[in-house]
Order: structure tokens, then sequence, then C-alpha cells
């Protein structure tokens, strides 16, 4: 069976072997570099709107935690930016590092962030997340970066779900959370054609990458390294560097929405 994770053993250097796809031509993170990315004029304004209703549950799915959304109406969608059509609101997850220097999966001109935030939308032209996830215009996802700041009282509610999530497999209702709260006040993007960042790597993923970072704590980034890679009754395993390195970029091109 598929154990991949985040260890030596399992991790980002060894994916390829159960999944060749990780050698790809459109594989990501990237390490986004700002002078090398050209402003396109035609990009318009991300329109994202989030119906909090539709906020299901949160769960420790052993490499992530992740907030599901109800996405069987086109209440929760992205729309504009990049892409074409309209895209659902799947569930949004993060990922971090052990410690403050590094834990986001894109970087710019090389520097990491502790943590990136992935709003996962699926598009509506197939019938499902599950089909969209094949197909090369299937996917976007929003990516924000956190950057160690002020405490984001945003983030409290996510927090406090953790004490009964901690272990892998652990889940537990979320409701009447708005996503739109954790978005930066500018939505300047970096865009690019790339792929899921975890098996099965999937190159289905339009990125759309936030310019500016959401502010996290130091003390709130400590919670997040509470949490575990490990079920109850194993030996504890803390749900720390959940990130894939930067990846080749192939001779892909990075566009941004601003100048
Ligand atoms: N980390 S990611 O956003 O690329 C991602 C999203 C997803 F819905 C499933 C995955 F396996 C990976
Ligand atoms: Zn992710």
């Amino acid at each position: 069976s598929h154990a991949w994770g985040y260890a030596a053993n399992n991790g980002p250097d060894k994916w390829c072997t159960d999944f060749p796809i990780a050698d790809g031509v459109r594989q990501s993170p990237i390490d986004i570099l700002p002078g090398a990315s050209s402003y396109d004029k035609a990009l318009k304004p991300l329109k994202l709107k989030y119906d909090p209703s539709n906020c299901l549950e949160i769960l420790n799915n052993g490499h992530s935690f992740q907030v599901t959304f109800a996405d069987d109406t086109d209440s929760s969608t992205l729309k504009e930016g990049p892409i074409s059509g309209i895209y659902r609101l799947k569930q949004f997850h993060f990922h971090w590092g052990a410690s403050d220097d590094k834990g986001s999966e894109h970087t710019v001109a090389g520097t990491k962030y502790p943590a990136e935030l992935h709003l996962v939308h699926w598009n509506t032209k197939y019938a499902s997340f599950g089909e969209a996830a094949s197909m090369s215009d299937g996917l976007a996802v929003v990516g924000v970066f956190l950057k160690i700041g002020a405490e984001n009282a945003n983030l409290q509610k996510v927090l406090e779900a953790f004490k009964v999530i901690k272990a892998k497999g652990k889940q537990t209702t979320f409701a009447d959370f708005d996503p739109s709260t954790l978005l930066p006040g500018c939505l300047d993007y970096w865009t690019y054609d790339g792929s899921l960042t975890t098996p099965p790597l999937l190159e289905s993923v339009t990125w759309i990458v936030c310019k500016e970072p959401i502010s996290v704590s130091c003390e709130q980034m400590a919670k997040f390294r509470g949490l575990l890679f490990s079920a109850e009754g194993e030996a504890e395993c803390c749900m720390v560097d959940n990130y894939r390195p930067p990846q080749p970029l192939k001779g892909r091109s990075v566009r941004a929405s601003f100048q």
C-alpha cells in the first residue's frame, strides 16, 4: 500500500518510486522568482465567494489537517483570476515546519515561510473533485504564506479544534467558518501550471500564490506542531516538516497579476 510520508524512508525524495509523475514536467511547489515572472495585464482579480455554512468538518489525515466543505452547490467558489469557469471550494489545509525558518512549499527567491495555506478548488465542468483531479485544468489551489508576527485571531477557531484531532484519523464537526478570513488584504498573485504537492502528485493544478502573507504568532505555530502524524496507540510522531521542497520549473513561465 502507499505509505508515503515526510520521513527519510518515505519522504519527497522517495515518492517517485510509487508515483513516477514526481519527476514530471509540471510539478509543484516551485521557487517563485519575482524578477523572472512576467506581469500579465490580462489576468483578472481573484473572485472568491465563500459561504461559512458550507463548512463541514476538520480532520487529521496523517499528512496535514484539513477543513472540508460541502461542494454540492456553487455557494463557495473561486472565479476569474487566471481561470475560466467556476471552481468549487473542496477543502483547505496547511503545510508547516519544525521551526519558524521553514515550512512553506512555495518559496520566493529562496525565502521559506513558516507555513503555507492551501485552499483547494475543483472545476465544475467536471462531475466531482476526484474526476477534476485527473484533468489538466481540473483544480485551482490558492496558496497563502504565513509569516511570524501578531497572533492571527482568525486562526483561533481552527487551533481550538486541534485538541480533538491530535492523532491521525481523528475528525470532528467544524461549522460556520469563513475561510476568506484567512486571506490577505491584498490579493495580488503569481500563477503557474503545476501539480498536487503530495501523492498522487497529479498535474492538474492551476496554482495561484498570493504575494502578501498573513500573520501567525510563534505560539500559534507551536500549536500546529503539537499535531501528530501518528495514530492513537502508535509511537507519537509530531506533525512537522510536512512540506515538499521546490521542484524544477522545466521551462514553465510564472505570471504576475501585479506590476
Ligand atoms: N497540497 S495540495 O494543495 O497540492 C493538495 C490538494 C489536494 F486536494 C490533494 C492533494 F493530495 C494535495
Ligand atoms: Zn497543500
